[in-house]
């Protein structure tokens, strides 16, 4: 019961795995950065690359000061926190334990759940799965929507109007689609020049 109520105050908080790589996706692509993927995830994508972070349960609870501290063994000083979807929990005393340590903080979000958390940039990914909540959209400083079918694009272009204006707008291809999509996305970013191609580089390396 005490860990139960842990993670819902973010004091504990479920970690399917945490490494240190390069970032491969979005606007902070090439920078060394430690990612601690949280468990838990009710969005469903079909085509999701991390189908074994859905179940929470599956993953051991670390507190806060355990995961920073394991952060603090690398020497970068970007965490990218990313899931499962992160925004299932509260990440206010992660994030802020994670600055008061001098580490610049990210995130990967769908956006499904209410925002928390300190971020220095946050990456929101919607889904048609299941609808952005609406606190997103005033945080969002990377608009990244992954194309898996042609109705994808006009996917993309109702999240604009909800973004903040410098947002920064990505397509990226998702990953087994992206021979077929890359015609497509190539001509759309030629056409529709406030949009850029984000690739998923990590995986061309084969790297975490
Ligand atoms: C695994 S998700 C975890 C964070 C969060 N749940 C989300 O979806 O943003 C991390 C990023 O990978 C993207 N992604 C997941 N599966 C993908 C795939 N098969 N191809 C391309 N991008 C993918 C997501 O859209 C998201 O931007
Ligand atoms: N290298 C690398 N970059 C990434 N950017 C976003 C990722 C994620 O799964 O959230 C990811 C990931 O899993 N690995
Ligand atoms: S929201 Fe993210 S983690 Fe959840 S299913 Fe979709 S891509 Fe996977
Ligand atoms: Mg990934």
């Amino acid at each position: 019961m005490q860990i139960k109520e842990a993670v819902s105050s973010g004091t504990m908080l479920p970690v399917m795995e945490a490494f240190y790589t390069i970032q491969g996706e979005g606007s902070f692509t090439g920078h060394a950065a430690y990612f601690i993927r949280l468990g838990g995830c009710d969005v469903g994508c079909v085509w999701c690359d991390v189908k074994e972070s859905w179940e929470a349960e599956k993953w051991p609870v670390k507190s806060i000061e355990e995961i920073v501290a394991e952060a603090e063994q690398h020497p970068g000083r970007l965490v990218v926190i990313t899931g499962g979807e992160p925004l299932m929990y509260n990440l206010d005393p992660l994030t802020e334990l994670l600055k008061s340590r001098g580490f610049q903080t990210n995130i990967e979000t769908s956006g499904a759940h209410p925002f928390s958390g300190q971020f220095d940039w946050v990456c929101f990914s919607p889904k048609k799965f299941k609808e952005p909540h609406p606190s997103i959209y005033q945080v969002a400083d990377e608009l990244k929507v992954v194309v898996f079918h042609k109705s994808d694009f006009d996917f993309a272009e109702k999240h604009v109007s909800k973004v903040r204006e410098g947002c920064v707008k990505l397509l990226q291809p998702e990953w087994s689609k992206a021979s077929t999509f890359t015609e497509q996305i190539v001509n759309y970013v030629k056409s529709n020049p406030n949009w850029k191609i984000s690739l998923q580089t990590h995986k061309f390396m084969d790297i975490p």
